[in-house]
């Protein structure tokens, strides 16, 4: 079969097996007697009515999910929905009132304190909006800093740190300090220095947010391809829905603490959970976001079968070009499962609608 190439980011969650991470059940309310809330019947009042009758805050409530290994998984929503709240619980930064959290089967909810310090320093990794680089070391001491306190020897962390220096496209300055780099530049040190120790899973705490548009979309293209270089599981942290769209394999969309809706992208675009979701995806043009899956149908009579054959999680507008190209529709395929035919009318219904919304 001629393969027509996928998405490059793309993960069969059903095929990678045990979860980088699993999340289960994990709450953090914040407030006088905090801990005295679950088990009552105060524990399904919403955000809002919890607040008045106790003054406690349900920053995070009753939230379960998996993360594939080699995933990127977004968390996205808006101011105070819970994002950061839920990133620093899946560390301990902040410790949860109920669930769990299994980090590579690690449950780091029962981990004591030098456990916890050793998952940290070899299962997961931090990027921060506000960089937290040292000021008074050089890039190459920023990256190899989490090699340092692991105790590894300084030939192999210099070598190390070199290496994701080169990686992220900073070679030649080594031996700058932060603040001789521009914004850009010092995220791409906390980049290396998050890889530098080769975690398990890293954490995107909004890292791009505080970065000039184009050097914000410069960043995320370079997560995209160190994912693709490292395929490394990635939990990512924003509020913006176009950030979320370009580097989510799935999105966790969170509204007052809760999960209003988890899906690929094309399924939050293609069927949004709510009226809060559709305004969000509602400004998205759809043909950069959905799949061939939601556009494939079954053969008509007499038509031909000799088209082309691409994968069914190509994006519709990856795939017009040639769509509309073809003297025969395109036989979309998922793996080796024939699902269907695509041609010029399925590919332009999508963009006229998109048109029309306009
Ligand atoms: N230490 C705290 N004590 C009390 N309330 C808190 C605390 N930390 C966060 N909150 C509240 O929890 C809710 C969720 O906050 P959180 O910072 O997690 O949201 P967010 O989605 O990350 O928002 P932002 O993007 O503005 O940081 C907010 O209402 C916030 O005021």
């Amino acid at each position: 079969m001629s393969e027509t190439a996928a998405p490059p980011h793309a993960v069969d969650i059903a095929v990678t097996g045990k979860p980088a991470l699993r999340v289960e059940g994990l709450w953090k309310i914040f407030g006088p007697k905090a801990d005295k809330i679950l088990g009552t019947e105060n524990q399904s009042l919403s955000r809002q009515a919890l607040l008045g009758k106790t003054g406690c805050l349900a920053a995070v409530r009753d939230i379960s999910f998996d993360v594939a290994r080699g995933e990127v998984f977004v968390i996205m929503g808006l101011s105070g929905s819970g994002k950061s709240t839920l990133v620093r619980l899946l560390t301990r930064l902040i410790e949860p009132t109920a669930g769990t959290v299994l980090i590579d089967g690690e449950d780091i909810t029962k981990a004591g304190k030098e456990k916890l310090q050793s998952l940290r320093r070899t299962h997961m990794s931090m990027v921060f909006q506000q960089f937290g680089l040292l000021p008074q070391r050089t890039v190459t001491d920023n990256v190899a800093y989490g090699l340092e306190i692991r105790g590894e020897n300084k030939a192999k962390r210099l070598a190390r740190a070199q290496e994701m220096i080169d990686l992220v496209g900073l070679s030649g300055y080594e031996a700058s300090f932060p603040d001789q780099l521009s914004g850009g530049m010092q995220q791409r040190v906390g980049l290396a220095r998050a890889l530098a120790v080769d975690p398990q899973v890293l954490l995107f705490d909004e890292p791009f947010s505080a970065l000039d548009p184009l050097i914000r979309r410069d960043m995320q293209d370079e997560v995209v391809r160190l994912h693709e270089e490292m395929g490394k599981t990635m939990i990512f942290i924003t509020h913006d829905l176009q950030e979320a769209l370009k580097l989510g394999d799935r999105i966790l969309i969170m509204r007052d603490g809760e999960i209003v809706q988890i899906g690929t992208p094309a399924e939050v675009v293609a069927n949004p959970a709510d009226e809060y979701v559709r305004d969000f995806v509602s400004e998205i043009p759809k043909s950069h976001v959905l799949t061939l899956d939601y556009v494939v149908r079954p053969p008509r009579e007499n038509e031909s079968l000799d088209g082309p054959i691409m994968q069914s999680n190509r994006i519709v507008r990856d795939a017009a070009r040639q769509v509309l190209s073809s003297k025969h529709p395109v036989r979309v395929f998922r793996g080796d499962q024939f699902l269907g035919l695509v041609d010029d009318d399925d590919i332009l219904r999508v963009v006229v609608a998109e048109e029309d919304a306009k």
